[in-house]
């Protein structure tokens, strides 16, 4: 029955893309309809926050919708001609290393749009803590129109040539629409239990965040 994608096991998800819009439509709309997807399936989201490109479009998609909004912004990229106008609930942080820490923290799932280096960078992060067994949270890529192919080719490669584990490679879920991807994260069972014991994800934030005070928690 159709009711049974209007709930989630996610409470909040956290979203990964570009800053930019890219040069096709079809970019901007998945940004917007996984934004919608979300909102269908009452779940806020967490992100880099601001307005530009595709962060822009998904995070007004998700505040429309009426669910909530954390932006998570480091200090030095807050002037509004930078991030552009911010949306929701904004929590500032004082550089890269936490907004990510923080970011991964709220999440109980993470999602990556078409983007740049950005946006790889917080992906492949995500993928590594999970190959590490310091969380065990979904990761999906919204593959559209194959833009994530040649990313995914060069990761069978690196399987192949022994770099990746196949359980590791399982991590990495895609789909080529919002609906289909939000499906694969619900349904997704960690397998990969290479677990680093003791570095649990308590541990990983003990290191990596520390709060505008200066002193860690
Ligand atoms: C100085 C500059 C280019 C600022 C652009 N304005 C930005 N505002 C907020 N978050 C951003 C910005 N640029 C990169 N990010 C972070 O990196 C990712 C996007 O980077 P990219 O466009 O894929 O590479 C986002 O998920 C976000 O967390």
């Amino acid at each position: 029955m159709e009711e049974l994608t209007r709930s989630s096991r996610f409470k909040r998800i956290c979203v990964f893309c570009g800053s930019s819009s890219g040069k096709k439509a079809s970019y901007q709309d998945a940004a917007v309809e996984l934004g919608k997807e979300l909102v269908e399936r009452r779940i806020d989201l967490v992100y880099g926050g601001g307005s530009v490109g595709l962060m822009g479009l998904v995070s007004q998609a998700v505040h429309d919708g009426g669910r909530h909004v954390l932006g998570v912004i480091p200090r030095t990229l807050m002037p509004r001609e930078i991030t552009g106008e911010t949306i929701g609930e904004v929590r500032a942080v004082s550089d890269m290393h936490q907004r990510k820490a923080e970011m991964a923290r709220q999440a109980d799932a993470f999602i990556a749009l078409p983007g740049g280096y950005g946006t790889l960078e917080e992906l492949l992060e995500v993928i590594t803590w999970a190959q590490l067994g310091i969380h065990r949270k979904p990761v999906g890529l919204l593959n559209v129109e194959g833009y994530y192919n040649s990313l995914l080719s060069f990761i069978d490669k690196a399987v192949d040539e022994g770099f990746i584990s196949p359980t590791a490679r399982r991590i990495i879920l895609s789909a080529p629409t919002a609906k289909q991807l939000v499906r694969e994260l619900e349904e997704y069972v960690p397998e990969y239990d290479e677990v680093t014991s003791t570095l649990i994800w308590e541990e990983v934030e003990r290191l990596s965040y520390v709060p505008e005070s200066g002193v860690p928690t």
